[in-house]
């Protein structure tokens, strides 16, 4: 990691959130192109490894749900705090049950939908989150917001990939790769892209950080799926 200010970067075509994500190529794309995600497009996933990453992302959902209510609050304009406000009522409304559905084909019993034991890559996950939170500055909140949101829409853009058979397979994609979450995270980018160089070197380290963590424990988290827990 560089402690090189957005302002003398190498390339000064790149944005801010380029600039970001340049800096953590190498985790980056083992992320979006994990075996997990290989074996999604192709519906081969274990039940017992799908299994125990919706669990555990169920519970990091949860976290991440109050990240943005802590955008909502340390947002500098009225109609930011409008937009993240109407995602966070999409994103929690009764219509997104593929969580739900998904643990009763996967016959999960209820007390591990609600509190199941946490792994080390969910806490270490819950801890960042909180941190970005208790920053209360909105590019902080931003940077690790913004990780969740691109890469998982990274992942998903396969243009000519077919879909799998099973909903639980299909559905994970859909959810990921569809326009009104490609615009979102456009929209979420230029946030960032618009406050982030208005902070000083030391606030725009913070947001480094922040987003190199963010960016490695994607990709641990998918990693750590392959020695899932038995949920009985
Ligand atoms: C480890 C992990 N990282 C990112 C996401 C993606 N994500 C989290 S909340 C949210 C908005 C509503 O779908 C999105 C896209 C995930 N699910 N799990």
């Amino acid at each position: 990691m560089t402690d090189t200010p957005f302002s003398k970067r190498n390339n000064p075509t790149s944005t801010f959130t380029e600039w970001l994500r340049e800096q953590n190529q190498e985790n980056w794309d083992a992320a979006i192109n994990h075996r997990f995600i290989d074996e999604l497009f192709a519906g081969s996933v274990a039940d017992d490894v799908l299994q125990h990453y919706l669990v555990q992302d169920y519970q990091f959902i949860d976290r991440f749900v109050a990240l943005l209510g802590a955008a909502i609050a340390s947002a500098d304009l009225f109609t930011s705090r409008v937009r993240f406000s109407r995602f966070a009522a999409m994103i929690t409304s009764d219509e997104n049950t593929y969580f739900l559905r998904a643990f009763d084909e996967l016959g999960l019993a209820d007390k591990h939908r609600i509190t199941p034991p946490l792994t080390e890559a969910t806490k270490a996950f819950q801890a960042l989150m909180t941190e970005s939170a208790e920053s209360r500055m909105y590019p902080l909140c931003l940077s690790v917001l913004v990780v969740a949101e691109w890469l998982y829409l990274s992942w998903a853009d396969r243009p000519d990939a077919k879909l799998p058979e099973r909903f639980i397979h299909a559905e994970w994609i859909t959810l990921h790769n569809n326009p009104t979450f490609a615009e979102f995270i456009g929209w979420m980018r230029s946030e960032l892209d618009r406050t982030g160089p208005l902070l000083d070197a030391q606030e725009q380290a913070r947001c480094v950080g922040m987003f190199s963590r963010a960016v490695a424990l994607e990709r641990a988290f998918f990693d750590h799926v392959y020695t899932p827990l038995t949920y009985s």
